[in-house]
């Protein structure tokens, strides 16, 4: 039944005929298209309440076929749950139609006082509503990873965006090490993503992950994605993960963000530079007939994500430079810990 759900879900609408199932040890509910929480009948000492998101962008497919995995693994009985969790397919007519979004970007709408109408607007009501009562749920640390792939190639093809938040974020930079990721990104001010959501409003440790390059199903390269897959299951079973040095991971700060200010918007980068390419001071890295030229000023600086085809007033590009990892807090969270739930509430 629970292998069902991802075949049916996006093959049509059938899955909303399925409502509920057990696994060993385990409970599992659908509560609506695409959403479906797993409650464990004993849940372990160092497990968080975990949302798991992947497809808010529909072409992003490696995310769906991990989850795919995670949830094949636990019904066979090859992992036993021990942590709650959500998991979220996004815009499933998107993932049908196998493109980023329908109308409009999905992931720039998860704020509670949003108002626009529209299949997009209605789902990100929904699933701010789904992550609300999961966290109201269930106890502990909370933790949402929100699954993405990425367009460009990428000297980093494995990478953490951190929401930006006001407050110290509980980061595990080790844990994100172990799990493969090669760099982490720390935004400068709120984006209202899906993981900004539950940063922002539910105090979650959050990340949107890049796991390498879009792709279409069945052409993934799941075998370079090992560690996360270990880290979803270690999650998934409320067990401590894996984790390496955090001095192997690269850190970078936003400090700018393009945005495409009118129709007559153009990069001066070719297609395939790859995201974290760097640029030199001097640079005219865009043109914009409203804004005008974008040049690097002050120190040399990367893009990350730069898309010349967002939709007007959107973002076009981050410009971000590398950061030393001093700069950055560890948080006590990166030591191996008996209770990372405690860890976690301790360095709030
Ligand atoms: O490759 C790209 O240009 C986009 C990949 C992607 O979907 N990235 C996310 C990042 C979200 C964030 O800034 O936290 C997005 O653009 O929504
Ligand atoms: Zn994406």
């Amino acid at each position: 039944m629970l292998s069902e759900w991802l075949d049916l879900t996006l093959a049509s609408d059938r899955s909303a005929s399925l409502s509920a199932g057990t696994l060993r040890g385990a409970r599992y509910r659908f509560l609506g298209c695409g959403i479906l929480e797993l409650t464990p009948e004993h849940r372990r000492s160092a497990a968080r309440s975990a949302v798991i998101s992947a497809g808010i962008h529909g072409n992003e497919t490696a995310p769906i076929e991990l989850i795919g995995e995670l949830l094949a693994s636990l019904e066979a009985g090859r992992l036993t749950l021990g942590a709650p969790l959500l998991i979220i397919l996004g815009n499933i007519p998107a993932i049908r139609a196998q493109s980023r979004f329908i109308k409009t970007n999905l992931n720039r709408l998860f704020q509670r006082d949003m108002e626009l109408a529209g299949e997009e607007p209605e789902r990100a009501r929904e699933l701010m509503q789904a992550v609300d009562t999961f966290f109201s749920r269930h106890e502990g640390a909370r933790l949402h990873l929100d699954l993405h792939t990425a367009i460009r190639d990428s000297r980093y093809p494995r990478f953490a965006v951190v929401p930006f938040t006001e407050s110290q974020p509980v980061s595990r930079w080790g844990e994100l090490a172990g799990a493969g990721m090669q760099a982490v990104l720390l935004q400068h001010r709120h984006s209202w993503t899906f993981s900004h959501y539950s940063r922002h409003y539910h105090d979650a440790e959050a990340y949107t992950l890049e796991l390498g390059k879009v792709n279409p199903f069945g052409e993934n390269d799941l075998e370079a994605l090992a560690d996360m897959r270990t880290w979803l299951a270690a999650l998934a079973e409320g067990q401590a993960p894996k984790t390496r040095d955090p001095a192997s991971v690269a850190y970078f700060q936003v400090a700018h963000e393009l945005m495409r200010k009118s129709a007559d918007f153009k990069l001066n980068f070719a297609d395939d530079v790859a995201n974290f390419t760097v640029f030199p001071t001097g640079t005219r890295l865009a043109e914009d007939a409203e804004a005008g030229p974008c040049i690097v000023e002050e120190a040399p600086l990367a893009v990350v994500f730069p898309n010349a085809n967002v939709e007007l007033g959107a973002r076009a590009a981050l410009l971000v430079r590398e950061i030393a990892p001093r700069l950055i807090t560890i948080s006590t969270a990166d030591r191996p810990v008996a209770d990372p739930i405690a860890a976690a509430n301790s360095s709030r």
